[in-house]
C-alpha cells in the first residue's frame, strides 16, 4: 500500500494535475519531501503564496484541468485566500493542499504556532471559497475523501481544499480510486437540448455567447463545431476574451456593450435567441450593456444548470449538453453568417511620438503578425482593457474577480502550462505587488516577455475619481531592476522604441525580458475610456 503523501500525489496526477506550485513550511515539510523525492510531478516554489495561487490558477486555465497549490498551515495557507477566492469566482479548479499540525499535536491543548483562532478556523475559511473540502485526519477514510474532493474539482471546475496533518504523510493507505463522473439525468438532458434547439430554430437573429467555462471543461473545439453546425455567429464575453482563438471563422469578437464594437453590441442586444454558454453573469461582462439583455428570451448554460426563460434544468454538465446538441445536429454544417466582420487588428505607427496604452496593443498585434501569437497573462488595470485590443491570442486575466497581482505569477504559470513563451501585461501598481516573482525565472529557465505599463499611477482609479491625489505613485524605474533579478530590462518612451524593444525581446531567449513602457498619467486605452463612459452612462440611466 502506498503512503498517504504519495497516494495523494498519484491521485492528483490521475485527475489531471501536471505540476505543483508551493512554498514549504514546517507543517508541510514531510509532504514536500515526498513531492521532491517521488518526482511524480514537477514542482515549483515561488516567493510569496499569493503568487503560488495565481500561478496554479493560470496553469489550470491554460490546461483546462486541475492544478495544485501547496502551503504550510496558517501563515502560508491564509496567504492563498485571495487567489483562491479569485479562482472560485472565475471557476478555476485549483486544489489547495495545506500542511497541518499532526493529529497528536492537536490534542496537546497548546495554542500552536501559525494558528489564528482554533484548529478548524482555516478549513472553515476555505469552506467559503472552495466547493469541497477534506481534512485527512483518518488514514482509513483518507483515500475516499481525496477521491470525492478531486472529483468535485473536476466536475464543478472550482477550487477544493485538502488539509494534511504532518504526522500522517507516511501512513499506509489503499490507493485512491477515481470515482465515476456525476451523471446527468438522460431524460432531462434530452429535453433541455431539444428545447434549446427549438428556441434557436425559431429565432431570426440567434447568437452564441461564450465565456470561461468552455475552456474550463475543455470544450472550445466542440463549441466551435456547434456554431458551425447551427450556422450561428459566436461572440465572447469580456472575461472570455481569447476563447475560440483557434476558430476565427465562428468568432466575431468580444461583447462589451457600450465599450465594445457597435456591430457586435447591436447583434447581441437585439438577438431573439441568445444562447449563453458557460457565461458568468457578472457586472464586468454586462454592466455596460446599452440595452438590458432580455433574459426571458435568452438561454443560460452555466454552473452545471440551464436556465431558459423562467425555468431551470438543474445538474446539466456543460460538456454533456454540448455533446447532446451536437448529436442532434449530426451532419449539419452551415457557416455562421450575418455577423459583424471582425475588425483587422490595430497596427503601430513607427515614429517618435510618446506612447499611449492602445499603442501597446498595436505593437503587440504587429509582433504577433510577424511571429505568431503568444499566450498572454494580464493583470487588473488598464493593461487588461488594452489586452482586449490584441487579436487572436489566448488570454488569462482576472476579468471578473478583478484582483491585482495576478499578471506576473500567472505568466509564470503560463511558462509551465501554456505550451509557449508567454507575454505578460501588467501595470506599475500591480507590478509592485507581485512583479518581483520574475526573480524565480532564472532557476527554472523561464523567459516570459513582461510589458510594464508605467504611468506612475493607479490610473484605473483616477478615471473614476480624478480629484484624489492618492492615485499618484512614485516611478520605481523597473527596467533597472531586471538585471539583478536575472533578466533584461529596457525603458521606452516612443512608439519606435517600443516596437524595437518588443522585436529584440522576442529574439532573446533564456532570460525574462522586461519592457517598461512610460505612459503619461491621465491617458487610458481606448477600450477603458469607452468602458468608463459606458459605465457612467449606465449608472446615469439607473439614477
Ligand atoms: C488586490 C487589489 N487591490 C486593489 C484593487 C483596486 C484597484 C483596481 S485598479 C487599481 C489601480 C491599478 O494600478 P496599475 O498601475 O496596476 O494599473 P493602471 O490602472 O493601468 O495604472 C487598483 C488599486 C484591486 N483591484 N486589487
Ligand atoms: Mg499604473
Amino acid at each position: 500500500m502506498p503512503a498517504l503523501g504519495r497516494a495523494l500525489i498519484d491521485a492528483l496526477k490521475a485527475h489531471g494535475a501536471q505540476e505543483i506550485f508551493g512554498i514549504p513550511g514546517d507543517f508541510v515539510l514531510p509532504f514536500f519531501k515526498v513531492i521532491e523525492e517521488s518526482g511524480a510531478l514537477p514542482f515549483y516554489t515561488l516567493s510569496h503564496e499569493p503568487a503560488v495561487g495565481f500561478a496554479a490558477d493560470a496553469a489550470a486555465r491554460f490546461r483546462a484541468s486541475i492544478s495544485v497549490a501547496v502551503a504550510t498551515w496558517g501563515a502560508g495557507a491564509f496567504n492563498l485566500v485571495n487567489p483562491v477566492a479569485g479562482a472560485y469566482a472565475e471557476r478555476s479548479p485549483v486544489v489547495v493542499i495545506s500542511g497541518a499540525p499532526g493529529v497528536h499535536e492537536r490534542a496537546s491543548g497548546w495554542q500552536l504556532h501559525h494558528m489564528a483562532k482554533a484548529l478548524d478556523t482555516q478549513v472553515k475559511i476555505f469552506r467559503e471559497i472552495t466547493c469541497d473540502q477534506a481534512v485527512l485526519d483518518d488514514p482509513g477514510r483518507a483515500p475516499a475523501d481525496i477521491a470525492r474532493v478531486l472529483r468535485s474539482a473536476v466536475e464543478y471546475s472550482l477550487p477544493v481544499y485538502i488539509e494534511l496533518p504532518r504526522d500522517l504523510v507516511g501512513s499506509d493507505v489503499p490507493a485512491v480510486e477515481r470515482l465515476d463522473r456525476l451523471p446527468a439525468d438522460p431524460a432531462a438532458l434530452a429535453e433541455c437540448a431539444d428545447e434549446i434547439l427549438a428556441h434557436l430554430k425559431a429565432a431570426i437573429r440567434p447568437v452564441l455567447m461564450v465565456d470561461v467555462e468552455i475552456r474550463r471543461y475543455g470544450i472550445e473545439a466542440k463549441v466551435a463545431r456547434l456554431a458551425r453546425a447551427l450556422g450561428i455567429p459566436a461572440v465572447t464575453t469580456f472575461m472570455g476574451r481569447g476563447l475560440l482563438s483557434d476558430a476565427p471563422d465562428v468568432t466575431h469578437g468580444t461583447y462589451m456593450g457600450a465599450a465594445g464594437d457597435h456591430d457586435i453590441t447591436r447583434m447581441v442586444e437585439t438577438s431573439d435567441g441568445l444562447l449563453l454558454i458557460g457565461v458568468i453573469l457578472s457586472d464586468t461582462n454586462f454592466a455596460v450593456s446599452e440595452r438590458k439583455i432580455d433574459m426571458r428570451r435568452a438561454m443560460l448554460a452555466s454552473g452545471r444548470q440551464v436556465r431558459i426563460g423562467h425555468h431551470v434544468y438543474p445538474d446539466i454538465p456543460l460538456d454533456a449538453l454540448i455533446d447532446a446538441l451536437l448529436a442532434r445536429l449530426a451532419g449539419h454544417t452551415r457557416q455562421p453568417g450575418n455577423a459583424a466582420e471582425a475588425h483587422p487588428p490595430s497596427t503601430l505607427t513607427l515614429d517618435d511620438a510618446p506612447i499611449q496604452p492602445s499603442d501597446i496593443a498595436a505593437a503587440i498585434n504587429d509582433l504577433f503578425a510577424r511571429h505568431g501569437p503568444m499566450p498572454m497573462a494580464a493583470d487588473m488595470g488598464d493593461c487588461l482593457f488594452t489586452a482586449m485590443e490584441i487579436e487572436g491570442a489566448p488570454l488569462v486575466a482576472p476579468g471578473y474577480y478583478a484582483g491585482m497581482g495576478f499578471g506576473v505569477p500567472a505568466g509564470l504559470g503560463a511558462c509551465v502550462a501554456a505550451g509557449g513563451r508567454p507575454m505578460i501585461l501588467v501595470g506599475d501598481g500591480a507590478f509592485q505587488m507581485t512583479g518581483f516573482e520574475l526573480g524565480n525565472c532564472r532557476r527554472y529557465g523561464w523567459d516570459p516577455i513582461c510589458v510594464v505599463f508605467n504611468n506612475s499611477s493607479w490610473e484605473m482609479l483616477r478615471v473614476f475619481q480624478p480629484e484624489s491625489g492618492f492615485n499618484d505613485l512614485d516611478d520605481w524605474r523597473f527596467a533597472e531592476l531586471a538585471g539583478p533579478l536575472g533578466g533584461d530590462g529596457v525603458r521606452v518612451t516612443t512608439r519606435r522604441q517600443l516596437a524595437d524593444a518588443l522585436e529584440r525581446a522576442h529574439a532573446t531567449r533564456g532570460r525574462f525580458q522586461l519592457i517598461e513602457v512610460m505612459l503619461p498619467r491621465g491617458e487610458t486605452s481606448e477600450t477603458l475610456a469607452r468602458f468608463v463612459a459606458g459605465y457612467k452612462a449606465a449608472r446615469e440611466r439607473k439614477a
